[in-house]
């Protein structure tokens, strides 16, 4: 295990098991976690001696208990120290290998709460730093640890998460230095027990966000389980699974497993979340009006692949049929962050009886596929979303959020991933060529060159006439500016490349599309330079994006969902950015995330990787930004509403829509582009809808469609209403 340099010198770690657990009925840690089937201390004891492995903690793990609870746990313990039985100056060489347990004693200190295991606690080690944790913190988690520790300055006596309701600090995950532990004694002497109040009285007032408090980027982080239905809320929430024959999908959550995903996110109601753009309070940056319109977007012009027009496609039509050059997917890759197993190793897993494989490593969009000597009988690899699939005999991806990662070892110290059902082989694998394949007519003569169209062309490897960073800097335009931020390292653009593309690497499909949707609306986009995995990368681009505030909008692509370097949400949060939401009830496109900039004003839109479902939300929400960045444009222009869609008028063998539109979700708006039919109205071909590659990634959808259709699946019973308008 790598061991670093502490991010907080002189640190330990305290877990208090304290409190009567009298509103929950039964001890609460003893509560099974849901991921490993652990009592909830062992849960978190785990995460704090992995964390204390890699040199987070150098003056050791603790647990505050009273004796009845002591009574109750199973410690690899070195001893057990009781305030009484302490020497004036102990000199105590905590165990930072295995848990050091300090007796929880009322008896000496009168019950003060919480207070008297922290103080007992610091009373071992008087210079050292303390982290304290309550145990009844379901998601506690190495990254909300890390977070917090990374945002702990060094001068400042004591750092406390603030509830992102109501801004008060949450007093047991939180880090006491030995000044703010002094002010705890002294103010505990005089009555009073409170940490927030010491907090307060050694920062002398409020504790707020720099002066103590540290904003909290998933208020799951924080929350306590503290009554049996708080419990069943967070077991939910946990597995990520909504109990059997109650699934809402407007509530539904996805959560991380171990180690693997940045930051939880819970499904917002796709009404509810185009309400909250409605509502953002946007700053539209003013300049001078440009007198270089970019004018690329008249409708019918002539496009030739062959020729080498670099202003951009956009709005012009196709001379001559136009095939692709490159198939889509260039290789087998993963639809989902996960484990890619061989299915018949798993084959007979049941929660009663789940099969246990060593992880044999990681792989993640860009690396080159490993070669395996390991037998996919033997194992499973760590994969994260677009990576390609090891060899040989891994032809399927459990998804992190189906899984558990165990924190036991095999013989070879590799973690041990616990599967409780089977899978059926091929799933979640994406296969080369699937969505088309090189040689593939992708656009028809006289067919129009929509945004669509340019992210369908980009992805076959069509060069000409796609708008390229080079032709950016000289735009502008009347209604303002958009940066684009693509982030991945596998991801190149067109004018990057020149004859091939390396194992792994894919083509950027979305920068185009979003170049030409922008041009479209008379937005100027501006390409910043792309950002491969690293969240500081990330943070620092976003930082200087927001700090020259000439944006009126940026747009992030990709990384927003739960692979392990899908770093959007936490960089976003650790510059302070607001969540607006993370995570909406649509599909595709439902790992989307809006946020703001309060001091600026400025929208920040974070777009999932998947090219199709960056399209839908650029539609659906994308859209809605601007909009409401126009909101004070008096222009007389329409915005181009989504229409109902009228299934007679539409399409005269209705069966498809009727299909199409029994299956969806309830709760789950779902999207699908489609042909405009003869008579200017939407096609149900069931070709594409009704086939396997009909899900969220199907590019070749894109393949001859003018519109997009948009299915409300209805919650009651009624059946769902559906939309439609054009690219
Ligand atoms: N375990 C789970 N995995 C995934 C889930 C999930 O719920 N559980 N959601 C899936 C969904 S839905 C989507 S959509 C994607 C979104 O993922 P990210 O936004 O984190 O994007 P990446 O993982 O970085 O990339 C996804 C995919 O897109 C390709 N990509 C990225 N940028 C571009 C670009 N500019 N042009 C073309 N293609 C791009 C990338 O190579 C990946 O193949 O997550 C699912 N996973
Ligand atoms: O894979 Mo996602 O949004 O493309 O559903």
């Amino acid at each position: 295990m790598p061991h670093r340099e502490p991010v907080v010198e002189d640190l330990a770690v305290l877990l208090l098991l304290g409190g009567q657990s009298r509103r929950m009925g039964t001890p609460k840690h003893l509560l099974q976690h849901p991921l490993t089937q652990e009592p909830l201390y062992r849960y978190h004891l785990s995460t704090l001696l992995r964390l204390s492995a890699e040199g987070t903690f150098p003056r050791g793990v603790w647990v505050s208990a009273r004796q009845d609870q002591l009574d109750t746990v199973d410690l690899p313990e070195v001893g057990c120290f009781s305030l009484a039985s302490l020497p004036k100056h102990p000199l105590i060489i905590p165990d930072i290998q295995s848990v050091n347990t300090v007796l929880d004693d009322r008896e000496t200190h009168g019950d003060i709460g919480p207070a008297a295991g922290i103080l007992q606690a610091a009373a071992t080690q008087p210079d050292a730093t303390w982290l304290v944790l309550a145990v009844d913190l379901p998601f506690l988690s190495g990254d909300s640890i890390s977070h917090l520790l990374a945002n702990h300055a060094p001068a400042s006596p004591v750092s406390l998460y603030l509830h992102s309701d109501d801004g008060n600090p949450e007093p047991l995950f939180s880090v006491w230095t030995p000044l703010a532990l002094d002010q705890l004694r002294q103010n505990c002497q005089a009555g009073k027990s409170g940490p927030c109040r010491a907090a307060k009285d050694v920062w002398g007032g409020k504790i707020v966000e720099g002066k103590g408090g540290v904003k909290v980027p998933t208020e799951a982080w924080i929350t306590d389980a503290d009554t049996p239905e708080e419990w069943a809320e967070a077991q939910k929430r946990l597995h990520g699974i909504e109990p059997a024959g109650t699934t809402d999908a407007s509530t539904s959550t996805a959560t991380h497993c171990t180690g693997f995903a940045k930051v939880a996110y819970t499904a917002t109601a796709f009404h509810d979340a185009v309400s909250l753009v409605r509502s953002l309070p946007v700053k539209r940056k003013r300049r001078a009006p440009s007198t270089t319109s970019t004018g690329q977007f008249g409708r019918g012009r002539p496009f030739d692949a062959e020729g080498s027009e670099p202003s951009g496609a956009g709005g012009y039509t196709s001379q001559a049929d136009i095939h692709a050059l490159l198939p889509h997917p260039l290789e087998d890759n993963s639809a989902m962050d996960g484990y890619a197993v061989a299915a018949s190793a798993i084959a007979h897993a049941s929660p009663a009886a789940p099969v246990l494989l060593p992880v044999l490593g990681r792989i993640v969009a860009g690396d080159a596929p490993p070669v395996c000597s390991d037998a996919a009988s033997t194992g499973c690899w760590e994969i994260m979303t677009g990576a390609v699939f090891p060899s040989p005999g891994f032809d399927s991806v459990v998804k992190v959020e189906d899984a558990s990662r165990t924190e036991s070892l095999d013989a070879r110290r590799r973690h041990m991933i616990a599967f409780s059902a089977p899978i059926h082989p091929g799933k979640n694998r994406r296969r080369r060529g699937e969505q088309f394949e090189s040689g593939d007519v992708l656009l028809r003569v006289d067919e129009e060159v929509t945004p669509e169209a340019v992210m369908l062309l980009a992805a076959g490897g069509v060069q000409h006439g796609l708008p390229g960073r080079e032709v950016q800097a000289h735009r502008s335009s009347r209604r303002g500016r958009v940066a684009i931020l693509a982030t991945g390292k596998e991801v190149v653009s067109l004018s990057d490349r020149e004859q091939s593309l390396a194992p792994g690497q894919v083509v950027d499909c979305i920068t185009p599309f979003l170049d030409t949707f922008l041009r479209s609306r008379d937005y100027e986009p501006v390409h910043l330079p792309p950002c491969g995995d690293s969240l500081a990368d990330l943070s620092s681009a976003l930082s200087t994006a927001l700090a020259t505030e000439s944006f009126d909008l940026i747009l992030t692509v990709a990384g927003v969902s739960l692979g392990s370097a899908d770093h959007t949400p936490e960089a976003l949060a650790s510059i302070g950015l607001t969540q607006q939401f993370h995570g909406v009830a649509i599909r595709p496109g439902g790992p989307v995330m809006l946020s703001l900039h309060e001091a600026t004003g400025t929208p920040v839109l974070s777009l999932p990787g998947n090219p199709i479902a960056s399209a839908v939300c650029m539609r659906a929400f994308g859209e809605e930004v601007l909009r409401r960045l126009e909101d004070d444009e008096e222009d007389g222009r329409e915005p181009e509403e989504w229409r109902p869609l009228d299934m007679k008028g539409a399409n005269e063998q209705d069966g498809g829509w009727s299909a199409w539109l029994d299956r969806q979700k309830a709760g789950v708006s779902t999207f699908a582009a489609v042909p405009v039919g003869a008579r200017g109205t939407p096609v149900a071909p069931n070709g594409v809808l009704g086939s396997t590659c009909g899900g969220p990634c199907a590019l070749r959808s894109l393949i001859g469609a003018g519109a997009w259709v948009r299915a409300d699946g209805a919650r009651d019973g009624t059946p769902c209403r559906a939309y439609w308008r054009r690219f």
